[in-house]
């Protein structure tokens, strides 16, 4: 069977048409964009014409408004490290309990020299309380950071109006867009939103180049300091290739977007309809209203998700349970234990994440070997046979949300 591949949520396949961009960078065009001579020119050009790709796909008003950086996480550190120090009198950040570590880890490493950290947490759906929220927002917050969507779950918050409530106390506000961007228009000219960082690779991009978008005219100090490539903002001789292909994948994202949240939302709506007709005790996890159109988390009570994933994986199938870092850990990820996930169940719990390139026949196949591998799996856990009949008794076959 050819290898099936729903992990985009963790990366994903570099697009052709973004290689081929990426070419003449790696190779006849190989001059410093900062140089005057002629070997800098089309260097420079392009990276320009890069900027602008991924300005059209944000929305944003100006192209300088685009800083290059490595990666996303780069592009989180440099928004919270800025804050601070930009506003020295502010010592408070709010954030939410499900970030990614690229945000929760720079929070933690804050805290850690005295900054207060508000966490928000979420409810069982992962949906954030705003009147909570309101009542953080006071003149000591320096910066709110809150994810557009969830690595995890798809989970999409109300970043637009949570940016509006920010700006309305004069608090900067940022957001970790790495699973939201291309997958849904973005229009930061008419935005509250100060800061959004986001990563190529997935949005098939490269590897290694990411964007901070800064809004004209808002407080920013620079992480890495040295050249003044990135006008001063990001010092570093620019990845150009990266960059080319960043810019390129902005602007083939934009193109395929109305597939993503057509055909592709519907392969995932049938995956999930699927598994949860086939398999009793299964759950989705997250809002499933307010979800990215290519990822499913689906909790399958009393089994493990890394062994659900280890026999997906003999059959050439890639998922993941939560998040490729806790991955590998026997922790239940930190975003199920926000939603309050029992505790059986968030160890059950594996990703699928689409992308333009799924077809049906690869669902087809899921929904033909996954309803095996857990009744297999089920068949070996004395928990499920202690408590199979329990659930039956209460009616918990049903397939349930949250
Ligand atoms: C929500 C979110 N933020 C940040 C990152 C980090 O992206 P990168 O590893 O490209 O810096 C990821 C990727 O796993 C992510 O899903
Ligand atoms: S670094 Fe991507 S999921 Fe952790």
């Amino acid at each position: 069977m050819k290898a099936i591949y729903l992990d985009n949520n963790a990366t994903t396949r570099l697009d052709p048409v973004v290689l081929d961009a990426m070419m003449p960078f790696l190779t006849e065009h190989y001059g410093n964009p900062s140089s005057i001579h002629g070997f800098g020119d089309p260097v420079r050009k392009a990276i320009e014409q890069a900027r602008n790709q991924v300005a059209t796909l944000l929305g944003a008003e100006h192209a300088t408004e685009i800083v290059f950086t490595s990666c996303a996480t780069e592009a989180n550190s440099t928004v919270l490290l800025s804050a601070v120090e930009a506003l020295p009198d502010r010592r408070t950040l709010i954030t939410s309990a499900v970030e990614h570590p690229a945000v929760l880890e720079v929070c933690e490493h804050l805290e850690r020299q005295g900054y207060t950290i508000h966490r928000l947490g979420v409810d069982g759906c992962g949906r954030l309380d705003l009147a909570a929220y309101e009542t953080l927002l006071s003149d000591d917050v320096a910066l709110v950071s809150v994810m557009w969507a969830n690595n995890e779950t798809g989970t999409l918050f109300p970043v637009e109006q949570m940016a509006q409530m920010a700006k309305a106390r004069g608090i900067l506000f940022h957001t970790d867009g790495v699973q939201a961007v291309g997958k849904q228009p973005i229009n930061l000219a008419q935005s509250a939103i100060d800061f959004l960082s986001f990563s190529g690779h997935k949005l098939h991009g490269p590897k290694g180049v990411g964007a901070l978008y800064v809004r004209r005219g808002t407080r920013f100090r620079p992480l890495l300091r040295g050249g003044h490539q990135e006008r001063g903002r990001r010092a570093g001789t620019e990845n150009a290739a990266g960059i080319v292909g960043l810019g390129m994948a902005c602007e083939l994202a934009e193109l395929h977007m109305p597939m993503l949240t057509g055909p592709i939302q519907a392969l995932r709506d049938q995956l999930q309809a699927g598994l949860l007709a086939k398999i009793p005790c299964a759950r989705v996890t997250g809002d499933p209203d307010h979800r990215t159109p290519n990822t499913l988390n689906i909790a399958f009570d009393y089994v493990e998700g890394e062994a659900i994933l280890l026999m997906l994986n003999q059959l050439g199938i890639a998922a993941s349970s939560g998040s490729a870092c806790t991955s590998g850990s026997l922790e239940p990820s930190h975003v199920m234990r926000a939603m309050g996930i029992p505790y059986t169940a968030a160890h059950g719990s594996v990703r699928f994440s689409l992308s333009r390139y799924t077809r049906e026949r690869e669902i087809e196949q899921v929904l033909t070997h996954l309803p095996l591998i857990i009744e297999r799996l089920r068949a070996l856990s004395p928990y499920w046979q202690q408590n199979k009949p329990a659930l039956a008794q209460h009616g918990e076959f049903a397939p349930a949300y949250g």
